[in-house]
């Protein structure tokens, strides 16, 4: 591989650390090797896999390691061992949050950097999960690009009203509004709608990201008109742990009446609240799901009547809905969800077949439906890896 040909790519998101390595020498980014880095075991782990998923490398760190960072100069070690001294040229992280100022990629500088960790109160679960291996690699190997590509970059075509909070119009001035995120996810799951059915793609569609963090995105002509994530990612649909739209009372009730410090609020409704709140049991869909627990199908039917309710209300933003699509672990392997959701939706139109929705190949909707249905694997590295290349073409021809 020629020098400087590869980008590393890291996606730190709410319940997992992902990271794939591409050769970006030719115009579409070539996976090389992907891999996780698992925090949630009693030793940190780190699996680098080959792109047809086998096994190539695993190794552990000690318990007492708390800051799973090491694990990031290990895929470097990784890399150099694998594909040879000088083949990373450079490393591109997903950060949740790029506040009002980034509309795209962007090189981590020191400045840049400090304020993004500016917006850690906007993205407390994400932000510094985010940034943490910036200032790791950085020390391991000072001279290496690093650019940030943002979740909330797709949005940035929001308007008003879909853009804007019933609040004194001072508060948006100073950068209260609606980003939305889940954008590296929604840009991809948009870009394959093209190739899958060019004749729907700038037609009036919903695509429901559904994982552990969870939201929905109205898109005409391919780009952003509406999304349920607001000026953080705990606005719109029932998440693994975070609560989605709530009454704004009940914070104020929590903090005056159960006399709850503001971190103790932040505490319950990012990490305490959602599926899990709601069962009790866990946040994780593929134990509610196998649960007899009432608790559990108590919050299923929660998290389907809200994703449903969304989803009617993007199509009221677009005056009509021709296409959904599922992505994210829960919207593309959990076919009971999709039925559910397709169920509550009938009046609008939308019904699954029951056995495409049950192979989740592609199209999954009847031939009688009146919403074109898709199931749509997300892949948020190869966004970033696209970005990244991009960016670091212009910066060779300038
Ligand atoms: N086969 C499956 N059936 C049901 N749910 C699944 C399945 N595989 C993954 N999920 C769910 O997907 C969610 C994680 O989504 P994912 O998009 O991978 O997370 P993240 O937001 O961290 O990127 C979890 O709730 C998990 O239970
Ligand atoms: C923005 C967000 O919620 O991301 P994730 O789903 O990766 O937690
Ligand atoms: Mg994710």
């Amino acid at each position: 591989m020629p020098a400087s040909a590869s980008v590393l790519v890291l996606n730190s998101g709410s319940s997992s650390i992902k990271f794939g390595l591409f050769d970006i020498s030719a115009a579409e980014p070539v996976l090389l090797c992907k891999g996780l880095l698992d925090e949630h075991e009693a030793r940190p782990r780190l699996v680098v896999k080959d792109p047809a998923g086998e096994d190539l490398f695993e190794t552990r760190r000690e318990a007492s390691d708390a800051d799973s960072g090491h694990l990031f100069a290990d895929v470097l070690g990784f890399i150099e061992d694998h594909f040879g001294k000088g083949s990373l040229g450079a490393v591109g992280h997903r950060v949740v949050h790029g506040g009002p100022d980034y509309s795209g990629p962007v090189e981590l500088t020191e400045e840049v950097t400090a304020k993004l960790e500016a917006l850690t109160p906007l993205a407390p679960l994400h932000q510094p999960r985010c940034l943490a291996p910036v200032h790791t690699l950085k020390a391991v190997q000072p001279a290496l690009t690093q650019i940030a590509c943002f979740d909330t970059a797709f949005h940035h075509g929001l308007a008003p009203p879909a853009s804007s909070f019933a609040i004194p119009r001072r508060f948006e001035a100073r950068g209260v509004r609606r980003y939305g995120f889940h954008g590296l996810s929604f840009e991809y799951v948009a870009g394959r709608l093209v190739e899958i059915a060019p004749d729907l793609a700038a037609r009036r569609t919903v695509i429901a990201h559904l994982g552990n963090g969870a939201s929905l995105c109205a898109l005409r002509d391919g780009r952003s008109v509406d999304t349920t994530m607001g000026l953080t990612p705990l606005d719109g649909l029932v998440m693994g742990t975070r609560c989605g739209a709530i009454d704004p009372g009940v914070l104020l009730y929590l903090q005056q009446h159960e006399k709850m410090s503001v971190e103790a609020v932040q505490h319950l409704l990012y990490h305490e609240s959602g599926l899990l709140g709601v069962s009790g049991l866990s946040s994780d869909m593929r134990t509610l799901l196998a649960s007899r627990e009432p608790a559990a199908r108590e919050a299923i039917d929660l998290f389907t009547f809200r994703a449903a309710q969304g989803i009617a209300v993007m199509a009221n933003t677009l005056q009509g809905l021709d296409c959904l699509v599922f992505t994210g672990g829960i919207g593309e392997h959990a076919k009971e969800i999709r039925g559910a959701i397709g169920e509550r939706l009938a009046w609008l139109g939308v019904h699954i077949d029951p056995v495409a929705n049950d192979t989740a190949r592609e199209r999954i909707n009847r031939s009688d439906s009146a919403v074109d249905v898709f199931v749509v694997p997300t892949n948020e590295e190869i966004t970033i890896a696209r970005h990244c290349a991009a960016l670091l073409r212009k910066r060779h021809t300038a």
